[in-house]
């Protein structure tokens, strides 16, 4: 039984990482065009360095919780076929909960890439226009290593097999609005899986989950994976 495992924002709010929508959501007294496109970065780059900055620095501080252990356990333990956790998160929280493979579908905030030569380094600390690549030493080249509105995300092919293969499609704290994460559902379910939502709202994201379970994930993947 294969098992891809789609997770959001919401299973890191436990954490203390703020989710994107509602009240002192991340895109709160941000807009999107602003911190996360290519036009955004070009029109102002300090301005979306902060951003990231801000939020490298606060993923830093937090630690994993009992979702993305159990997520972990889950990934180490099963014996009867493969576990594909891909997420649309860019902390690694999924890593530091144990899970040994976890596809970044829209980049990480620990990773910076050079726009120059393309090379992607281990990323810690502030980023700015007087960041130099350690690569190709260029000046002002460096960018988060995430997907922007616009930008085409990453893994999609991998992404497209596992969900050809999957029994069981489990999505955790997403909201279903950014696309092509929030078709995967209607993919897997087309390829015959089961699928099962997991999110704190009670009413369900998609017509295609079969199953809505609505609560905490900290609470709830736990008892799933048990
Ligand atoms: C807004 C939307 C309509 N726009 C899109 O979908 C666009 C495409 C598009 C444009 N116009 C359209 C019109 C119609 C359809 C699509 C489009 N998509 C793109 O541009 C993508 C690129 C999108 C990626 C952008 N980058 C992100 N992140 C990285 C950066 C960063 O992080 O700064 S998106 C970012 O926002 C999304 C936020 O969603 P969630 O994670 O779900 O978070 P949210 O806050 O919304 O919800 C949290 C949920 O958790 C729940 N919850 C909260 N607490 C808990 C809790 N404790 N427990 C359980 N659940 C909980 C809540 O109830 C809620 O449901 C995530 O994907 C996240 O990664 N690229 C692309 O399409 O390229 C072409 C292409 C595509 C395929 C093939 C070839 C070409
Ligand atoms: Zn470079």
């Amino acid at each position: 039984m294969n098992i891809v495992v789609l997770t959001g924002a919401g299973i890191s709010a436990e954490s203390g990482i703020p989710v994107f929508r509602g009240a002192d959501g991340l895109w709160e007294g941000h807009r999107v065009e602003d911190v996360a496109t290519p036009e955004g970065f070009a029109r102002d780059p300090q301005r979306v360095h902060e951003f990231y900055n801000r939020r490298r620095a606060k993923l830093l501080e937090v630690e994993p919780n009992a979702a993305h252990r159990a997520l972990g356990r889950l990934a180490l333990g099963w014996r009867r076929g493969q576990v594909t956790v891909v997420t649309q998160n860019i902390d690694d929280l999924h890593e530091r909960g144990g899970s040994p493979e976890v596809i970044h579908m829209h980049g990480e905030l620990l990773k910076a890439r050079c726009t120059h030569c393309g090379v992607v380094t281990a990323c810690r600390e502030d980023l700015s226009r007087a960041s130099i690549c350690a690569s190709c030493g260029g000046i002002d080249c460096l960018r988060p290593h995430v997907v922007w509105f616009g930008e085409i995300p990453f893994h999609l092919g991998r992404i497209e097999r596992e969900l050809d293969r999957a029994d069981l499609f489990v999505a955790i704290g997403t909201s279903g609005r950014v696309y092509p994460a929030a078709g995967f559902v209607s993919a897997a379910r087309a390829a015959g899986a089961r699928t099962l939502e997991i999110n704190l709202e009670p009413g369900g994201t998609s017509p295609d989950f079969m199953e809505h379970r609505s609560g905490a994930a900290g609470t709830l993947v736990p008892e799933w994976v048990e």
